[in-house]
Order: C-alpha cells, then sequence, then structure tokens
C-alpha cells in the first residue's frame, strides 16, 4: 500500500491542476506537447543572459550566474512538469521558481527598502529571505493549487518596489525600459490568468495555447527585470564599474534583450 502511495505522487496527471491544452495530442508519452516544448525557452534566455552579465557578474557577484542556472533547473522542472502532469512535476517546478525568487531578492533587493530591523546588512537580509522561502518550501506542500497564484503575487511586491525606485530615478532610457518590462509582464500574466480561468472559451475557438505563450512572454519579462535591478543594485553598490544598459544583439539601438554592461576595472586602471 505504502509503495503504491510512493509511486503516486509521480503518476501522469496526480497534479490537481491540469492547463488548458488537450492533453496526450501528439505522444502517449507527453501530457501537454506544446507546454512541454515551450518550457525550453527558459533554455534559450538562460545561456545567453549568462554570457551577457558575465563582465556585471565578475564586478559583482558569480551569484548572479546562479539566478540563471536556476532558471534552467525551472525549465526542466517545468517541461518534466508539463509532460507528466504529476504531483511531483508541480512541485519541483512552483519550488524551484520560489529559490529563484529568493535568490534573486538576496541579491538585489535595494538595501533603503530593507525591513528597519534588519539594519542595512545584506547577510542578514539573506537569513530573513532564507528563513522566508524554507518555510515557504514547508507549506507549499499543503495546498499546491494556491502555489502558483502566491508565487504570481510575489510578482506583484516586485512591480511595488520597482515603483519606488523609479520615484528617484530621472534616466529617461531606464523609465522606458522599465516599461516595456511591465508590458511584457502584463502580457504573460494575461496569457497565465487567461489559461487558468477562461479554458472554456479558449477550447470553444479550438486555441488552447495561452500557457505555452506564457512560458515565452515570462522569460522575456524576467530578463528585462532582472536588468532594471541589476541597473539600480549596480548604481549603488559598484558606482565605479559605471553601470550602463545595453541591448543584445543591437548594440545601437534599443532593441532586443536587454543587459547590464559595466566597464572592466582593469582597462581603466591600466589607462589611466
Ligand atoms: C528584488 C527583486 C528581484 C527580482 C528577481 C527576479 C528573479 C527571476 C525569478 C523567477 C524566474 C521565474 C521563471 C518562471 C517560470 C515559470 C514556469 C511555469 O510556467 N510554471 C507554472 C506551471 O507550469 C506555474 O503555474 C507558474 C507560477 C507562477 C510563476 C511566477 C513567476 C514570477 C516571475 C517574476 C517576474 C519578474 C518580472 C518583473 C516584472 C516587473
Ligand atoms: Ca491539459
Ligand atoms: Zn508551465
Amino acid at each position: 500500500k505504502h509503495s503504491f502511495k510512493m509511486a503516486s505522487v509521480f503518476a501522469y496527471q496526480s497534479s490537481e491542476v491540469d492547463w488548458c491544452e488537450d492533453n496526450y495530442q501528439h505522444s502517449d508519452k507527453v501530457a501537454e506537447f506544446y507546454n512541454t516544448v515551450s518550457s525550453m525557452s527558459f533554455f534559450f534566455f538562460a545561456p545567453v543572459m549568462m554570457y551577457l552579465l558575465h563582465p556585471y557578474a565578475r564586478e559583482r557577484s558569480q551569484a548572479v550566474h546562479l539566478i540563471w542556472v536556476m532558471v534552467m533547473i525551472v525549465g526542466i522542472f517545468s517541461a518534466y512538469y508539463h509532460m507528466t502532469l504529476s504531483y511531483v512535476g508541480q512541485l519541483l517546478d512552483e519550488i524551484a521558481i520560489l529559490w529563484v525568487l529568493a535568490i534573486g531578492y538576496t541579491l538585489w533587493f535595494p538595501r533603503r527598502h530593507f525591513p528597519a530591523f534588519i539594519k542595512s546588512s545584506r547577510s542578514h537580509f539573506a537569513w530573513l529571505v532564507f528563513f522566508t522561502a524554507s518555510v515557504s518550501t514547508v507549506m507549499s506542500f499543503a495546498k499546491p493549487t494556491v502555489n502558483a497564484y502566491a508565487l504570481n503575487s510575489v510578482t506583484l511586491h516586485i512591480l511595488y518596489v520597482l515603483t519606488l525606485e523609479m520615484r528617484s530615478c530621472t534616466d529617461k532610457r531606464i523609465h522606458r525600459l522599465a516599461a516595456v518590462t511591465v508590458g511584457w509582464w502584463l502580457l504573460a500574466i494575461s496569457c497565465w490568468l487567461s489559461d487558468r480561468l477562461l479554458c472554456g472559451f479558449w477550447k470553444q475557438i479550438n486555441f488552447c495555447y495561452l500557457h505555452s505563450f506564457w512560458h515565452i512572454l515570462i522569460s522575456i519579462a524576467v530578463a528585462h527585470g532582472t536588468t532594471l535591478f541589476a541597473y539600480f543594485d549596480a548604481i549603488y553598490e559598484i558606482p565605479e564599474a559605471q553601470p550602463e544598459v545595453k541591448y543584445w544583439p543591437s548594440a545601437s539601438r534599443e532593441i532586443g534583450l536587454p543587459y547590464l554592461a559595466v566597464k572592466n576595472k582593469e582597462k581603466t586602471q591600466k589607462c589611466c
């Protein structure tokens, strides 16, 4: 009996949640084909961002790379989850997202908005985040269906912090980047909610792929959002590196993927 229970948490469709896409349309091993394939978008963006952020990570912290390694792990779990729609798949996906957020907060949450009792120690703040994420990890087993909503609510807090930062920022290009970031996120979250709540409608018109769009759109939004927070953080923490937002692949125009460029310290030292 016990071993049966162990097996069932891995079983196909043991998760309470089933996304709008029809199951087993392309293979009887893959429950949601398009949702599984589109999880690969995390695998496209993460290595590109890792490469582009190399100079920034060197100046600031190698933990910047950890974010993108974690995003790739999210990609693996997300693909596994949509392939199986299993309980374990769902929890792995959600818990991995929670810990990417935790690392993001530890790295980039602006010091001046730390809670008062933390003073301004980032390592104390890291402990607070670690504690909160650990408690949330344990709690996530209680009601897995609410986890995704809870994670999406964290984004609302990120948007709030972003608003605070934008108030004291006068750079027009950063304001534009913030608007573009929020735009991508709005598109992403509309797809996620619509897939969740209006599936009946999308089924009627035979278009139930919105969750796949979410995967791609949220990857883009995360790449933009991390650039913004990396920028604010660099302005406070490594101003001597002269942080500047650049775009890839077109360096001159403000289109494409944004990333944080920094001046190479050694180079500046040599020439001065
Ligand atoms: C001080 C702020 C620091 C910001 C750090 C941001 C670090 C990046 C964090 C997360 C990467 C998230 C990757 C999303 C994976 C989605 C996988 C997925 O589709 N899962 C679904 C099930 O298949 C599940 O239902 C989704 C749950 C909700 C996920 C919420 C993700 C939040 C993303 C945060 C985006 C920030 C963008 C900035 C917006 C202004
Ligand atoms: Ca489905
Ligand atoms: Zn998904």
